[in-house]
């Protein structure tokens, strides 16, 4: 039916939710509740491309290797973002599949390990803003702040462990991720916002240890590949003009211009809505036709324009 892409963009908190323990039973669950919605989409002919989070699960990754640093040698950033590709990447590729097959949809799913480049010079490095792992408690945080040396910020929720997040400049594998959509493949790419990589003089890359911010990097390759499309899942029904006040109010249908006056007024904080908001404002200034937002089990209705937040150019 469409010839077009449409990316799929999952938030960690969709995988791995507030409040709960985190267990491996836990992240398959939540993964298979929003495949469901995704191999419903495919059914009706859609090409999709599912990007995805990985701050809680990066962080978890990298706190064992903490935890094991007496015995085991130390696993740098970037390799822990590659492995929690590839684990998140398989969680999703065998989910959606068994949801594939009880409705008896033939579709190869795939998953692409996403190399991005980023700028070595970019302010990020000395500037940690991405909040990976746990939640920590107000009296936990000054001994972790001394005995690891780590930046942590307050979220709703907690205090977080923050590290560099560059702005995503380019995806290495954009073409195969594009061949394959295009030939209704369904391709898991650029998780947690892609490896981060640096290119060397020679034109060679090497890894560099930061977490990029997956909602920057979807806009990026869903410019690169031509989507048309972007639908972010969270764990917020729809965006809100003043969030957690008395005066909230919720956003349906919101053209580029008015998100870019909300954004402007400050309605959209950094680490959390902010980011996909800017993704938005990108990826519909570089010719994308919509982006919507909202939560996993609300994506059919969203589509249709009955839920969620829709904005156009
Ligand atoms: N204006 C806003 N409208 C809706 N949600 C907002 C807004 N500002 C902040 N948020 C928060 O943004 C969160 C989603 O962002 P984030 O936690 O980064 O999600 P994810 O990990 O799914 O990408 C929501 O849970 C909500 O608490
Ligand atoms: N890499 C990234 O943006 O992950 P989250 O969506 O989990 O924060």
């Amino acid at each position: 039916m469409e010839n077009s892409i449409s990316i799929v963009s999952l938030g960690g908190n969709a995988i791995l939710r507030r409040g709960e323990e985190g267990t491996v039973e836990e992240q398959f669950h939540n993964a298979d509740s929003c495949m469901a919605e995704v191999a419903r989409m495919l059914s009706s002919g859609h090409k999709v491309v599912i990007t995805h989070g990985n701050g809680p699960i990066v962080g978890n990754i990298v706190l064992r290797g903490e935890c094991a640093r007496n015995s085991i040698p130390p696993m740098p950033l970037f390799y822990s973002d590659a492995d929690s590709e590839g684990g998140i990447g398989f969680m999703i590729q065998q989910t959606l599949y068994n949801r594939l097959i009880m409705i008896r949809e033939v579709k190869d799913v795939v998953t692409i390990i996403t190399q991005v480049v980023v700028d070595a010079d970019d302010p990020a490095f000395s500037r940690p803003t991405k909040p990976i792992g746990p939640y920590y408690r107000k009296e936990e945080i000054e001994a972790l702040q001394r005995n690891n040396g780590w930046v942590m910020i307050r979220q709703t929720g907690g205090y977080r462990r923050v590290v560099p997040s560059p702005m995503p400049k380019r995806i290495v594998e954009k073409n195969v991720i594009q061949r394959l959509a295009l030939e209704g493949v369904v391709v898991i790419a650029a998780g947690g916002g892609g490896v981060p990589v640096v290119e060397t003089a020679d034109g060679t890359l090497r890894g560099i240890d930061a977490v990029i911010d997956k909602d920057l990097t979807t806009s990026v390759l869903a410019t690169e590949i031509g989507a048309e499309r972007i639908v972010i899942l969270t764990d917020v029904d729809r965006v809100y003009r003043d969030f957690g006040t008395p005066r909230q109010a919720g956003l349906d249908h919101v053209s580029l211009a008015e998100i870019k006056a909300f954004h402007a007024e400050g309605h959209f904080p950094p680490g959390s809505m902010g980011p996909k908001i800017m993704a938005a404002i990108r990826f519909l200034e570089a010719g994308g036709k919509r982006v919507i937002i909202t939560l996993p089990e609300l994506m059919g209705k969203a589509l249709e324009g009955r839920a969620g937040t829709t904005i156009v150019p």
